[in-house]
């Protein structure tokens, strides 16, 4: 399984994404974690993405490329793998299909085109999104920077959805149901039984 968790701040791919890698035994590489375990550690990759986390913004995508590599071409990776929050942008998106070419996780891909990989867009309404991301309280789960990762969102990372729909990679689901409607939506359709 090779899938990529798209969709929203607070529409739940961390939380679908690791019950899910759960089940499959495959795993859950999630960028903001890995991200957020570089700050608390004071690497050097921690020290210059923490200003752009705590403001809202995405953190430039020339940091993301290495660890996203490194991680890709860890042993667990071969089988299958859920990324999510990554990719973000456009030049993400880019990187990635070229990256799949030459890890042993893509399975042999000559582009990202050709991948078995499925891009899962969790659609939620603003305003439940707003709620849930304030009951969360993470550090950056704060009014005005939950507003500012909303329109970076739409702005940066929203283009996607095209980008997967025009490679027929897509699959949307509603997120806006219980954590449990959500997941058995989601092994009903990467199951094929849609
Ligand atoms: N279907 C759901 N119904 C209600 N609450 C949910 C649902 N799915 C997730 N949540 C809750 O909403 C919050 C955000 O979920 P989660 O962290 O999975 O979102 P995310 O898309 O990974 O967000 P981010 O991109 O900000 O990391 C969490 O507190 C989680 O428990
Ligand atoms: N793929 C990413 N590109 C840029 N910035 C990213 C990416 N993934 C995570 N980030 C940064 O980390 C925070 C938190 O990420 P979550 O996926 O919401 O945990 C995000 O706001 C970016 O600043």
């Amino acid at each position: 399984m090779q899938l990529i968790f798209m969709g929203p701040p607070g529409a739940g791919k961390g939380t679908q994404a690791q019950l899910l890698a759960d089940l499959w035994k495959i795993p859950h590489i999630s960028t903001g974690d890995i991200l957020r375990a570089c700050v608390v550690a004071k690497t050097p990759l921690g020290e210059k993405a923490k200003a752009y986390m705590d403001a809202g913004e995405l953190v430039p995508d020339g940091l993301l490329m290495d660890i996203v590599q490194e991680r890709m071409n860890q042993p667990d990776a071969k089988a299958g793998w859920i990324l999510d929050g990554f990719p973000r942008t456009v030049p993400q998106a880019a990187f990635f299909d070229t990256l799949l070419c030459d890890v042993p996780g893509g399975g042999g891909a000559k582009s990202g085109k050709d991948c078995a990989l499925r891009a899962v867009n969790l659609d939620v309404p603003d305003n439940v999104l707003v709620t849930r991301l304030l009951s969360r309280g993470r550090q950056d789960d704060n009014e005005q920077t939950i507003r500012r990762r909303l329109q970076v969102y739409r702005e940066q990372t929203e283009p996607l959805i095209e980008f997967y729909r025009d490679r027929e990679q897509l699959v949307a689901v509603d997120g806006d149901r219980s954590m449990q409607e959500v997941t058995a939506q989601l092994q009903q359709v990467l199951s094929g039984n849609s």
